[in-house]
């Protein structure tokens, strides 16, 4: 079972010391339930084959801190996802009071800019208090946009792709550690980026699956093929009848 640790949130320890998390380490599983009970029994259904769970907002307005400690002491890595976009000042109190909770990822939406990405990153390191800081991420453009959606109704011209990377260069210019994307930005955005510069991916289903409201969407094995760090599946698996043999059968998709 991996376990944030150290410095590095992508890596965990186990009885040989520190190791980098595997692919099948890198699967984040989006516990989208309305209440900490259904999303435990979940969580305890994947005990052993899964490593990151994350929390958004369905479950963190229901459930509150509390769920992240659940998680976290039952050995998950936790990303926090509450997308926050605000002003500067109240992005910055979001990401203080985030800090204190023992995520190892928390995000924020790339539109609200630069100065209040860097607020959110001072937020996060004053909260942290000299304790392992969460990884800080930001969102370019929901894997649920099309292109039209984005030129027409939002009236952001250009391609998803170009998009999705100058959001990139812009949240890494305020010092984030990296953004959440569809798979199919992260060659574009690592180019332009770099290699180390993490990308979150959800937009994932696996052959055949319900695609729902995601519009930009990739397998597993084409996600992490695309040089993905870390995939986020929620239905496939939460939604299945058996989510133990969803998760293992996604498992074996990517070799292992
Ligand atoms: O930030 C996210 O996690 C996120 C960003 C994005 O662009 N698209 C997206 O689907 N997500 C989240 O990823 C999860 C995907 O869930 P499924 O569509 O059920 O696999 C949901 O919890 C979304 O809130």
């Amino acid at each position: 079972m991996a376990r944030s640790n150290g410095r590095q949130l992508d890596y965990r320890v186990n009885w040989s010391g520190v190791e980098k998390l595997s692919e099948r380490d890198r699967i984040i599983v989006a516990l989208d339930f309305s209440s900490e009970q259904e999303a435990l029994a979940c969580a305890d259904r994947l005990q052993g084959i899964a490593t990151y769970m994350k929390v958004g907002m369905q479950l963190y307005y229901a459930a509150g801190p509390q769920i992240v400690y659940a998680l976290k002491e039952r050995g998950f890595n936790v990303f926090v996802d509450l997308k926050v976009h605000d002003i500067p000042n109240t992005a910055k109190g979001a990401m203080q009071s985030l800090a204190s909770l023992g995520a190892d990822m928390v995000n924020v939406h790339v539109a609200g800019g630069k100065d209040m990405m860097t607020a959110a990153k001072e937020g996060l390191e004053s909260g942290a208090a000299g304790q392992t800081k969460p990884l800080l991420i930001g969102v370019t453009q929901l894997t649920s946009s099309s292109q039209q959606m984005m030129n027409d109704e939002i009236g952001i011209e250009g391609t998803i792709v170009d998009c999705a990377q100058r959001y990139a260069q812009l949240a890494k210019a305020a010092g984030l550690d990296g953004v959440v994307a569809s798979p199919l930005e992260v060659e574009a955005i690592k180019r332009s980026c770099g290699p180390t510069f993490k990308t979150v991916t959800p937009g994932v289903r696996p052959r055949g699956a319900e695609l729902g409201d995601q519009k930009r969407v990739v397998t597993p094995a084409e996600a992490f093929a695309f040089g993905t760090d870390y995939i986020v599946v929620g239905r496939p698996i939460t939604q299945a009848s058996d989510p133990l043999k969803a998760m293992r059968a996604m498992v074996e998709s990517i070799g292992g």
